[in-house]
This record gives C-alpha cells, structure tokens and sequence, in this order.
C-alpha cells in the first residue's frame, strides 16, 4: 500500500455521511484527513440529491483546509477528478474508457462511475470537504437519474474488475496529493491542461442547465476560473455553476 505523506486516514463500519462526519471533525483536525465509511446511510449528492450507498462501493471524504478563497478551494473539483481518473486507470489499466465530464464527473464508457461533491464545513467555514463516491460494484438505473443524464455505471459492469474500496481510497490519495502539490505550486494551468486533455465532448454542442435557465452551446473550454465556456448563437459564455447535459 502506498499512502501520501501528510494525510491522515480512517475508516469507519457505518456514518451517516462521510460529509456529516467531516463538518463534524474538521475543527480537530490538525492536517488533512481522509474518511471512508464502508456504508453510509443518509449519503448525498450534488444539489442535495440523495446518493444511494448499498454498502461495497467507495465512499469517502477529504477534509482539509486550503490556502486562498473560495475560488481557490473550488478548483479541487478538478484535481480531485484527475486524481480520481489516474486512480481508475492504475487499478484497471483502461485508460481508454475514461473521460471527465465538467466540473468534476468521471465516465467510464461513457457512464457515470463517480460522483465529486465539495462542501466548506468547518467554523467560518474554513475547511473544505471533498466527498468522492465511486460505483465500484453496483449503480442505480438509470431511471433514477434526470432524463438525458450520462447513465449510472459501475466499474465491475464496465471493466469486469471487482476492486475493494481500501485498493481505491489508496490509489486516490496518493493521485489527489500529487496533484495539490502542482495545484498549489504551480497553480490551476497544469491542472486545467490536464483536465481538458481528457474531456469528454470538448468541441461539441452541449446543453448547461441552470436553475432558471438552458443555455447550448459548443464546449469551448474552461477558463483559468474553472468556469465551462460555451460558445452560443448570442456569443461566449462562460458558465461557473451548471449540470451539462450532452
Ligand atoms: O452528486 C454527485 O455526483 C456527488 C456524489 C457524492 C457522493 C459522495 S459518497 C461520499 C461522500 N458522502 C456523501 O454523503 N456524499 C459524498
């Protein structure tokens, strides 16, 4: 096992939600710490939708505390997704059946395998938590996702490849390390350069639904905010939050 220098690491039976857990330990902290609950029984996704959690799946939590604002703290949503890419391509060398849907989606195949939430937690919010779940062996039909969403996979239904969740919070803490390291040395260019060498649809229309509002357009780029820049009939437009549909 191998297992970054600097981070802590505890796993737990059964939490309610590794995000709960986290907003509830970050003040003790005293660096940074990853969480992963064999189970979870109140998990979470983004825009408050319900994460199902049937136990053998990955589900962890990173909390940490990170230099610079807001802004700064959200551009983990893409080293954490890079990580979590070159953590699925070492475990099951196919690198071929992996892209990255913005901001911070894993496909495999073409399917969603992982999800990324982030939440400030933590007095004056001042740690971030990075939740990462990973469809090892099961994922939700797709009925339970919105109509023209990328459908849930797994990565044993893709890969045929049974990885145990230890195998995968190892290989995604030593990615995630790696790429703080650059991220904070070397700030968000290599990390941008990286992302947009592996994602999926650049170059071609794409639908950003907003609360109010849908806007197409095709996938330009992302910007140095991390913000998805659509070219539209109107002209560019540079979206910072979104859910992309293809
Ligand atoms: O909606 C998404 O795509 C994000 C899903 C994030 C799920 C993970 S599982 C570990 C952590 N604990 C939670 O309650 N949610 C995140």
């Amino acid at each position: 096992m191998s297992w970054p220098a600097g981070y802590g690491r505890r796993v737990l039976d059964e939490v309610d939600s590794t995000m709960t857990e986290a907003a509830r330990v970050a003040d003790a902290l005293a660096g940074p710490e990853w969480i992963m609950a064999r189970r979870q029984s109140a998990a979470r996704g983004r825009r408050g939708r319900p994460w199902r959690d049937p136990g053998g799946n990955f589900a962890a939590t990173l909390v940490m505390r990170t230099p610079g604002g807001p802004g700064q703290a959200a551009l983990r949503s893409f080293t954490t997704a890079l990580a979590l890419r070159e953590a699925f391509a070492a475990l099951t060398h196919a690198p071929e059946a992996l892209a990255l849907k913005w901001p911070n989606d894993v496909l495999v195949n073409g399917g969603k395998a992982a999800g990324i939430l982030l939440e400030t937690v933590g007095a004056r919010g001042g740690s971030l938590a990075i939740g990462v779940g990973v469809n090892l062996i099961s994922a939700p039909g797709a009925d339970a996702v919105e109509p023209g969403a990328v459908p849930p996979v797994s990565l044993l239904a893709e890969t045929g490849l049974r990885i145990e969740p230890e195998a995968m919070l190892d290989a995604l803490a030593t990615a995630f390390a790696a790429w703080e390291d650059r991220l904070v040395t070397y700030g968000f260019a290599p990390v941008r350069t990286a992302w947009l060498s592996h994602a999926a649809r650049l170059g071609e229309v794409v639908t950003a639904r907003l609360p109010q509002d849908r806007i197409e357009g095709i996938f330009e780029t992302v910007d140095e905010s991390g913000a998805i820049v659509l070219k539209t009939a109107q002209g560019r437009r540079a979206i910072a939050a979104a859910d992309i549909f293809f």
